[in-house]
């Protein structure tokens, strides 16, 4: 999972995916099902997409009462999905849950789904941040109080955006994950995103893995433009 390109696949529907994907066949993608799709779809989309090979990103955001969350977890981990996610508000005790729930769910032999928390969401800035949910500390400082909320918790790592990925690395060791969205070349358009970076700022931090939307999937050439993505963002890792 980590150095992976993670190309979300924000469709209203399986055929809009179907007519995204079809060009690619042949390649092993790791993509990520948000809950735009997922809502419509169920589960029946992330067996279609792991029968054409697919790495799979469930990117669900639980944030919930300890319980329940274990509850959906454990669900979710029969989808057998790659890595899933939480959001770190939702406390320790929640993310620990969820955990439990993915262990319970995950049939023997078989490796449990990497489990990441979302952190401050890349779309936040720091004004608002301390304006709307009141938290005092600057925003790295939020985000690594989540981080290592989240390391305690025993989960596999973090979303966050690549600013705060150095940081995070460097408290939280470098195992542990740091899957950054929000990520943009200078010419992209960056849309409701706050904390955006290019490849070369996220590669050059030392973050995990990229996840990549609308750059790709809106595009009007979708291989051609993921794979001058992925030019840019393995350039020097090779
Ligand atoms: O958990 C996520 O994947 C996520 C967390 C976050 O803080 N910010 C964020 O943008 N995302 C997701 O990453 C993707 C980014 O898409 P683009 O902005 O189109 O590249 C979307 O599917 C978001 O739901």
């Amino acid at each position: 999972m980590d150095n992976s390109l993670i190309i979300a696949l924000d469709f209203a529907n399986g055929s809009e995916v179907n007519r995204f994907l079809q060009p690619f066949a042949g390649k092993e993608l790791f993509v990520k099902v948000g809950m735009e799709l997922f809502y419509q779809e169920g589960p029946s989309i992330i067996h279609q997409i792991k029968e054409k090979g697919h790495h799979i990103f469930l990117d669900l955001k639980l944030h919930d009462i300890p319980n329940t969350v274990k509850s959906a977890m454990k669900g979710l981990a029969r989808l057998e999905c790659d890595l899933v996610n939480v959001h770190a508000a939702g406390g320790k005790e929640m993310m620990a849950a969820a955990l439990e729930g993915l262990e319970a769910g995950t049939s023997s032999g078989r490796k449990r789904p990497a489990c990441i928390a979302v952190t401050q969401l890349t779309s936040t800035s720091e004004e608002q941040m301390k304006k709307e949910q009141l938290i005092p500390v600057s925003l790295e400082e939020s985000v690594m109080n989540y981080a290592l909320l989240t390391k305690e918790a025993g989960l596999d790592g973090v979303v966050c955006s690549a600013w705060e990925a150095a940081y995070i690395r460097e408290n939280a060791g470098a195992t542990f994950l740091t899957v950054c969205p929000g990520i943009r070349m200078t010419s992209d358009q960056v849309g409701d995103q706050k904390r955006v970076a290019t490849p070369e700022f996220a590669r050059n931090s030392g973050v995990s893995s990229i996840v990549v939307g609308r750059s790709i999937t809106r595009s009007v050439d979708p291989v051609k433009s993921y794979e001058k993505w992925m030019d840019a963002w393995k350039g020097v890792r090779q």
